[in-house]
């Protein structure tokens, strides 16, 4: 089965400096891929420039491709009406407005049979939503952001999403609601590029994982490969389990 996200010899370089340098990533239709890494090691400037967007001048080489279209001069908006969508960390939610008025705006006419989610299943997918639908964006706690962050993304109708730390600042019982909710979304053949630090978290929930280090990828598995290795396993799942 082809890929519907695929990245070739990307390239990025902060001023002369190389922050990344990926080969191949290949994303499949209903596959979710765990990034992660320690602090530094590339993976917001990952999901950063497969989405066309930085918060600095990176010089960006290199080609993605989304359901068999290059994409790669694309500005991030139009990538968006392609269906590709960066839920970056910190969120972009509006603190003036309600829940309800945050997911208000959809897409008209996404085209190629995609589907908006509808404020309904947005609630269906997070309760908690729900529940505080009436609540200014700046009132919600920062799993609530992070539950209309992702909403927000839904209702434009994404192929794939990049997903920057979810779980970034909340317990350890909201993380795994916010991690289960990204979970199962791969039932409505959406695909996620999960940036995630909490590696014990994100292992639970994606199929497969790459490792970055230094901005290049060191180690690439299935979920229950990675688990088993002795790298993670002592750097990222021994230290979190202490
Ligand atoms: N706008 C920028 N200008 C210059 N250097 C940057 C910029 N953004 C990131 N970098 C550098 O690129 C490297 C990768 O940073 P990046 O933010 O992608 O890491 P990360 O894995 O997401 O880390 P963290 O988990 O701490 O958020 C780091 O050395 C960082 O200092």
């Amino acid at each position: 089965m082809s890929a519907l996200l695929e990245v070739r010899d990307l390239k990025v370089r902060y001023g002369g400096n190389l922050a990344l340098s990926v080969g191949a990533l290949s994303l499949g239709h209903g596959e979710i891929i765990g990034v992660v890494g320690g602090n530094g090691a590339g993976k917001s400037t990952l999901v950063n420039a497969v989405a066309g967007w930085s918060r600095g001048a990176p010089r960006v080489e290199g080609s993605v491709q989304l359901g068999g279209r290059d994409i790669s001069a694309l500005p991030t908006h139009r990538r968006v009406r392609e269906g590709l969508l960066l839920v970056p960390e910190g969120k972009l939610i509006f603190g003036t407005m309600t829940v309800e008025e945050n997911l208000a705006e959809g897409i008209d006419d996404p085209g190629e049979g995609r589907k908006p989610y509808s404020v309904e299943e947005i609630y269906a997918l997070f309760p908690r939503l729900a529940e505080r639908r009436g609540h200014l964006g700046s009132q919600l706690s920062g799993g609530e952001r992070q539950m209309l962050g992702i909403g927000r993304a839904l209702r434009l109708a994404p192929r794939a999403l990049l997903l920057d730390e979810p779980s970034i600042g909340l317990a350890p019982k909201l993380v795994r609601t916010v991690l289960q909710s990204v979970s199962d979304l791969r039932a409505h053949g959406l695909s996620v590029l999960l940036v995630e630090q909490n590696v014990k978290a994100a292992i639970e929930v994606v199929d497969r994982v790459l490792l970055l280090e230094r901005g290049q990828v060191v180690l690439e598995g299935t979920a229950a490969e990675m688990r088993n290795n002795p790298r993670i396993a002592e750097a990222y799942l021994g230290a979190q389990r202490a």
